[in-house]
């Protein structure tokens, strides 16, 4: 398969290492110093653009590569309130596109866990559920697009909490999601449910980015030659 790399910081890098190692040929690399080559023209050599740059960046290079012809997977986080809008523009364009806010197996395995806990607690009243991430110092956005999927898991079961807030709060209706921002953390994400009695705290802990990059690679791989609009949960069966 021919990928092309829209954005190539860390996440460029180990994408293009696990892709490689697969047999996978990179046929563009796109990064702030060579955006003069992220042309349609250019786009259209790869099967599948796989993006990672930012927030800022990231509707924008989604819509060039959908002009071209070409099926996108985004791991860029922070843009999300133009989620429904870039789905009806794939849709438009009969094009190919998979986002994440985590593309790591484990991850996704976490948020099945998520899920069910927040199940299983929603009649407990007595727990105060909460949630926490950790990422490096240089991460632009917070809370962590994973906090966000995580959170809205919850609220869909504990339906107090009416929405999320990115501070410490009193308000028995938000649900507070703390960042924190230590090197070199990949990613950490916890939630926890604290009562009088106990504490129940599940917790995932990444040790470097390559779940996150295999986890891109099998989801170009999985939209290759598909049309449509597809998550994780499709590429991982669940
Ligand atoms: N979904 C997932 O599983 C994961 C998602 N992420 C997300 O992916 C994104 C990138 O993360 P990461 O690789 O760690 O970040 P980096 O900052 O290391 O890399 C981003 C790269 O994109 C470049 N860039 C910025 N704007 C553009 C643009 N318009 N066109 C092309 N390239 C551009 C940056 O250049 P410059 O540095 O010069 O600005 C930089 O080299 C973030 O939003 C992060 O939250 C990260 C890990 C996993
Ligand atoms: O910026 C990062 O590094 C990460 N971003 C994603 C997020 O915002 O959830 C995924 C992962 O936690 C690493």
């Amino acid at each position: 398969m021919k990928i092309a790399l829209v954005g190539y910081g860390k996440m460029g890098h180990a994408i293009e290492e696990i892709a490689v190692e697969k047999g996978h040929e990179i046929v563009l690399r796109i990064g702030i110093e060579n955006l003069e080559a992220f042309t349609k023209e250019n786009i259209a050599k790869a099967d599948v653009a796989i993006e990672f740059t930012s927030p800022h960046s990231a509707v924008e290079n989604i819509k060039t590569c959908v002009d071209a012809g070409v099926a996108v997977v985004c791991g860029s986080t922070g843009w999300l309130q133009q989620l429904p809008e870039i789905e009806h523009y794939v849709s438009a364009a009969n094009g190919a596109f998979l986002y994440a806010s985590n593309f790591s197996v484990g991850v996704n395995l976490f948020f099945e866990l998520n899920s069910f806990l927040a199940q299983l607690m929603r009649k407990h009243h007595d727990y105060h559920v909460t949630l926490e991430e950790i990422h490096h110092t240089q991460k632009k956005d917070a809370p962590s697009g994973t906090a966000i999927t995580l959170a809205e898991q919850v609220m869909r079961y504990i339906t107090g909490k009416k929405q999320w807030v990115n501070h410490t709060s009193d308000n028995e209706a938000e649900l507070e999601i703390i960042s924190e921002r230590i090197d070199p953390a990949p990613g950490t994400h916890k939630i926890k449910y604290s009562s009088y009695i106990d504490d129940i705290e599940i917790i995932h802990t990444a040790h470097n980015r390559k779940g996150f990059a295999s986890g891109a690679v099998m989801a170009a791989e999985f939209l290759y030659n598909k049309k449509g609009i597809f998550s994780m949960k499709e590429v991982l069966g669940f």
